[in-house]
C-alpha cells in the first residue's frame, strides 16, 4: 500500500517554503551522515518557486550534487532544458550540477550514455523529488515503446532513453529519465505538485497502486516508505 501525505496549501509562497524547508533538512540530514548529498529536481513549469527558496538558504552547496529526474533532448539554452533551469540557480551557489542528458538525435544512445554517466555517482539518491504531468506521468517516464524498459529494465540500470507516446504538447520532444528503479531507492522521495488536476490524477493512481494505468502510480507502488506530498490549490 501507499502509504502518502497530502499537505494543502493556498498560498504559492507558503508552498514553495515548505517544499524547500523540506529538501534543505533533507539535504542537511544527508550532509550530516555522508559528508556530501545526492538529490534529484525536477524539471518543467512547477519548481522554479521552489528553487529560488531553495537558493535563499545556506547549506554547503559545495558538497551537494543535483541531477535533473528527467530531460528533454533539447539543447541547453532552449528554453525546454530542465538541467537549464537547476544550473541557473544552483551553480552559482557552488553546488556540482550534472546533466543526464545531451542534445542526442538519438534518444535511445542518449539513454544509455546518461546510464553510465549516472553509474560513478554515490547511490542511494538522498531525496529523489518529483514532479507529475496531467496525464500521470513523473519524471520522464510515459506511455510509450519505453515504458517497459523504465519500469522494469535491469535494477542496475540508472536512466533510459524515451519517446512518449503520445506526446506531451508542452514539449514534444524525447527524453531521457531516471528509471523507476532508480527512484524507488531513493532515501525519501518528496512530491510537489500544483492545480485539481494534477491532485486528481494522483489521488487515483495511489488508489489503484500496482494496477495504476498512469506512471506514477506504477512507480510509488514499489516504494516502500512514507511519501508528503505538497500540494497547491492554484
Ligand atoms: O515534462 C516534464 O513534466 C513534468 C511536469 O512538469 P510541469 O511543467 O507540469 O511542472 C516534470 O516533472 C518533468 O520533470 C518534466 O520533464
Amino acid at each position: 500500500m501507499i502509504e502518502a501525505e497530502f499537505w494543502d496549501y493556498e498560498d504559492e509562497d507558503e508552498w514553495a517554503e515548505a517544499v524547500s524547508g523540506d529538501i534543505a533538512f533533507i539535504i542537511e540530514q544527508a550532509l550530516d551522515a555522508r559528508g556530501q548529498a545526492l538529490v534529484a529536481f525536477p524539471g518543467g513549469k512547477t519548481p522554479a518557486p521552489v528553487f529560488a527558496k531553495l537558493a535563499a538558504t545556506k547549506l554547503k552547496w559545495k558538497h551537494v550534487t543535483i541531477i535533473p529526474t528527467d530531460d528533454r533532448l533539447v539543447a541547453v539554452n532552449d528554453p525546454l532544458s530542465n538541467i537549464a533551469a537547476i544550473a541557473k540557480v544552483f551553480i552559482p551557489l557552488g553546488a556540482r550540477v550534472l546533466p543526464i542528458a545531451t542534445e542526442n538525435k538519438d534518444y535511445k544512445m542518449a539513454g544509455n550514455a546518461a546510464d553510465a554517466r549516472l553509474q560513478d555517482l554515490h547511490w542511494p539518491i538522498d531525496l529523489v523529488w518529483l514532479g507529475i504531468g496531467a496525464d500521470g506521468h513523473t519524471a520522464s517516464i510515459f506511455p510509450g515503446p519505453d515504458l517497459d524498459e523504465a519500469l522494469n529494465g535491469p535494477k542496475t540500470r540508472r536512466a533510459t532513453g524515451v519517446m512518449p507516446d503520445p506526446l506531451p504538447a508542452e514539449a514534444p520532444i524525447a527524453r531521457v529519465t531516471l528509471t523507476k528503479e532508480s527512484i524507488v531507492t531513493a532515501r525519501t522521495i518528496t512530491i510537489a505538485i500544483t492545480g485539481a488536476d494534477k491532485r486528481k490524477v494522483l489521488e487515483r493512481a495511489i488508489e489503484d497502486g500496482p494496477s495504476s494505468t498512469v506512471p506514477i502510480g506504477r512507480v510509488l507502488a514499489d516504494y516502500e516508505q512514507p511519501i508528503d506530498i505538497h500540494w497547491l490549490d492554484a
